[in-house]
């Protein structure tokens, strides 16, 4: 079986950077120092290389993940392995790594990628989940974090046969909670929408699809890619084998064009390091405090300030300003977690504050 690289995403840009006697592969799997890729003449199991495996371990964003453009060289005994990981050209990047994560070989705070090279991130939330109407402090989350990863997120509002009236006051709703992203809403069900968001695709692009348990990612997939290439929740739930059971870590190429990964990593990635993110889902709020009197309000009450003035006049809802304190709050925790540098800073801040205290305490009459 033989590939065309340039739909599987391959550029003239990173043409450029391949290294003499090697061929390009695209990782579509990884598994424990090793990776599934597809290259042009097949797809083929590879290990690492001694300098990616000295990479890695010296840092573990240097390791192989899905989605990674890799060089790949032809051994003597008979085999590809890989020399070595291509600039990425976005990357969802988790801080620390997690308990159950397959194939993390650092435990301690350094970063883990993900996915790579993700061009569009579809952010799909439930027209109706459960009881509940879709969660626009969710949808906000989700696209910091599309953002942070340097894809472009685009917001689907899923399952929308369950809403018959006001599901265009919805999308409304969730266009304000997340300004310059198009927002679509979809049923896979009725096939409504699912048409356009394979358009996004169009060619050779590749998207991720993060959103809740239950919010129809499967089936979405599925329904790309004309038949059943992820197992849905009805599937899981006939074999017994419950809910969060995805066991798929795989780049699937659609017969439309483009391609999507689905991944447990991905499936679960929660809000990390996501500080430009949060500035740009809640552009609304900081061209507001642009306008503040004092350039270091907190708009908690400070004269002149004109996010609690909009607040006032009812142009800014108070939801709004509600979540965009907690996601800065959550923001700036994880960076502090994860951080290093951060935390170095912030350990020789206390050390700076401990010596100020016990030196004016000794100073005191
Ligand atoms: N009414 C309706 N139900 C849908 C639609 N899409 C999916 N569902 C149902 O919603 C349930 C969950 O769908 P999944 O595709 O498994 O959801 P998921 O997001 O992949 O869930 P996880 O794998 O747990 O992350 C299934 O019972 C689907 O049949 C839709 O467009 N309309
Ligand atoms: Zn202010």
């Amino acid at each position: 079986m033989s590939y065309d690289l340039s739909l599987l995403g391959w550029t003239e840009l990173l043409a450029g950077g391949l290294p003499a006697d090697t061929v390009p592969a695209r990782v579509s799997r990884v598994d424990r120092g090793a990776a599934e890729v597809i290259a042009a003449d097949g797809q083929h199991h590879v290990k690492y290389s001694a300098r990616v495996r000295r990479a890695s371990a010296a840092d573990p964003v240097a390791l192989p993940c899905v989605g990674d453009w890799v060089a790949i060289r032809w051994l003597p005994e008979g085999r590809y392995e890989v020399d070595e990981v291509l600039p990425r050209s976005t990357a969802f990047v988790r801080g620390g790594v997690s308990r159950d994560s397959v194939g993390g070989l650092s435990g301690d705070g350094q970063g883990q990628v993900l996915a790579a090279n993700v061009d569009l991130v579809f952010v799909a939330e439930p027209s109706m989940h459960s009881t509940d109407f879709a969660d626009l402090g969710r949808i906000e989350r989700l696209v910091a974090l599309a953002w942070e990863s340097g894809g472009t997120p685009v917001v689907l509002i899923t399952k929308s046969d369950l809403f018959e009236k006001g599901l265009d006051d919805l999308l409304d709703d969730v266009r304000a909670a997340a300004p310059g992203v198009a927002v679509h809403a979809v049923s896979s069900l009725h096939g409504d929408g699912v048409e356009l968001v394979g358009e996004y695709l169009g060619g050779s692009r590749t998207a991720v699809i993060l959103g809740p348990s239950g919010a129809g990612k499967s089936t979405l997939v599925n329904a790309l890619a004309g038949g059943t290439v992820m197992d849905t929740q009805q599937v899981r739930a006939a074999d017994g084998r419950g809910r969060h059971t995805t066991v798929h870590r795989e780049l699937i190429p659609l017969p439309g064009g483009g391609l999507i990964i689905d991944t447990p990593g991905i499936r679960r990635i929660g809000l990390y390091d996501m500080a430009e993110g949060v500035e740009l889902v809640f552009s609304d709020i900081e061209a507001l405090a642009e306008l503040c009197r004092f350039g270091d309000c907190g708009h908690t009450g400070e004269p002149g300030c004109a996010v609690l003035e909009a607040l006032e006049s009812g142009r800014l809802p108070e939801r709004r300003l509600v979540s965009w304190r907690k996601l800065q709050r959550e923001a700036q925790w994880m960076a502090s977690r994860t951080d290093a540098r951060l935390r170095k800073e912030q350990q020789n801040k206390w050390k700076i504050i401990h010596k100020e205290m016990r030196r004016s305490g000794r100073n005191r009459p």
